[in-house]
């Protein structure tokens, strides 16, 4: 890819990060506290298989995250999974410049409490809690297309983690109005295996 290819991909990514921020704000506060809240707490059956499926070898670990302004919330998913025998975990940012975060395990109940608020404002999982290697990440995006393609919010924190993790299963979580037919992608981008939105679960 030639470097003026490359930095154009930059740039338009900024540009579609910027109107999708918007429209995602004025799409959620928008919403009446009632679906708000109804939102994103349905798993969807072939996601409950998924899951299931990670289940011969050991008790799987999900990672999810904690929501930050008009972000899709997934912690309701969390708290379900959790009672099927999934361990839930929360990424922590340790190298901000490098664009680097670990994966920590969390008892279900300090999934609301006992977090701390993390450099880019998102709640975190205290260092001491233990480090481990996810086989589902639920992962926060910006936009998204339906071919899996997926626009987060710059730093490469989840290209990273994903590269470090060939194994595990990506699954995106936003609002129906992100999706965008077309998603710049530079030669680091790795592809969602799953959507899910408030409408509707997508299989890539
Ligand atoms: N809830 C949540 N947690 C998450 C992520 C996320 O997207 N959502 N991340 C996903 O990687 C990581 C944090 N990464 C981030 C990387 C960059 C910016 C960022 O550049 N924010 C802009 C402000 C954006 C705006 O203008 O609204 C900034 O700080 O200038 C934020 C988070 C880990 N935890
Ligand atoms: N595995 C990687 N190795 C090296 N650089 C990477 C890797 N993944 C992403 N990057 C670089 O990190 C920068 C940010 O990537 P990108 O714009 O794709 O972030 P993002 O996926 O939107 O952000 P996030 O995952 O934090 O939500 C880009 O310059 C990209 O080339």
């Amino acid at each position: 890819m030639g470097n003026h290819v490359y930095k154009d991909i930059i740039e338009q990514k900024k540009l579609l990060r910027h109107k999708l921020r918007e429209k995602r704000n004025k799409f959620v506060s928008a919403l009446p506290p009632s679906i708000l809240n109804i939102a994103f707490t349905n798993v969807p059956r072939p996601l409950l298989q998924i899951c299931q499926d990670k289940m011969d070898r050991k008790s799987p670990i999900a990672a999810f995250y904690a929501p930050m302004g008009s972000e899709a919330d997934p912690l309701k998913l969390a708290q379900f999974l959790s009672q099927q025998d999934i361990q839930i975990a929360l990424p922590r940012i340790f190298n901000k410049e490098a664009g680097l975060m670990n994966f920590h395990l969390l008892n279900p109940n300090d999934l609301f409490s006992n977090l701390e608020i993390g450099p880019f404002g998102a709640a975190e999982p205290h260092k001491d809690a233990p480090i481990c290697s996810p086989d589902i990440i639920f992962t926060p995006l910006i936009g998204f297309n339906r071919l899996g393609a997926r626009l987060g919010q710059g730093g490469g924190f989840y290209d990273r983690a994903f590269a470090a993790l060939p194994q595990c299963v990506k699954i995106g979580i936003g609002w129906s109005i992100q999706e965008e037919s077309k998603i710049p992608i530079d030669i680091h981008d790795i592809s969602l295996d799953y959507i899910l939105t408030e409408r509707e679960y997508i299989e890539i």
